[in-house]
């Protein structure tokens, strides 16, 4: 998993003001990473107290923690979400850089398939532009090939390599992961589209005009942006 910076309150403020949100008998589409962790563990409060929900997970870790704090969990076999509540590495204007947990592939059907979509971050996430690096999940042949188009593109891959282990990150779903800098993303549609025919890429982390609402938790509460 990787780390948590130090803006934990915000963090928290932030997930709570999204989880206040759901409302009984729905389905929520569970995020993935620190910020939407906060989410999680306070619908697990609220299913404590009665509040009847269903989950659709993400990732191994939201996955995970929703069996931790008790909140039952079904696929979008079964279900097609009300809300889904999710973190981001950067937003702006509503825009996201999303996958520094390498989650997005799955976060992207997941929260693109939901009613309504509410991302949580703290202040610091907050950019007048998208600049932050661009996750690429690929699959592990196409690295090379996927790597040359990459750098056709104006962009700078870097594998992502994994902390505790010798080698790469390896998605939930067996694929690799180039971080790839763009430096500021003058237009993230165009960028956006540029990318997803690309063969190999099973999907990258720019999700654009997908955001419903954005909750910015702050030193003090909660900021909230909406966009539709
Ligand atoms: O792959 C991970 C996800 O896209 C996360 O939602 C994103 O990296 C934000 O995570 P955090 O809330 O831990 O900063």
């Amino acid at each position: 998993m990787k780390s948590t910076s130090g803006n934990d309150g915000a963090k928290r403020r932030a997930g709570e003001s999204a989880a206040a949100l759901v409302e009984d008998g729905t389905v929520v589409g569970l995020g993935t990473g620190s910020t939407t962790a906060y989410a999680i563990r306070a619908l697990g409060d609220r299913v404590a107290e009665g509040l009847s929900i269903r989950g659709i997970p993400t990732s191994y870790q939201s996955r995970a923690l929703a069996r931790e704090v008790g909140i039952p969990l079904v696929t979008l076999e079964d279900a097609t979400p009300t809300v889904a509540i999710d973190g981001a590495d950067q937003v702006a204007d509503g825009d996201l850089v999303k996958g520094g947990g390498a989650a997005h592939a799955r976060e992207k059907v997941v929260d693109s398939s939901a009613e309504r979509f509410v991302v949580v971050a703290d202040e610091s996430k907050r950019a007048d532009a998208l600049s932050h690096p661009v996750p690429v999940e690929v699959l592990p042949d196409a690295v090379p090939t996927v790597e040359a188009r990459l750098r056709e593109e104006g962009g700078d891959p870097t594998l992502r390599a994994a902390v505790h282990k010798d080698g790469p990150v390896v998605t939930d779903n067996g694929n690799l992961v180039l971080d790839c800098d763009f430096g500021t993303v003058a237009d993230p549609a165009t960028l956006a589209a540029t990318l997803s025919p690309l063969p190999g890429v099973v999907e990258h982390g720019l999700f654009v005009g997908l955001a419903d609402e954005v909750h910015v938790g702050t030193a003090t509460g909660v900021d909230v942006e909406r966009f539709r």
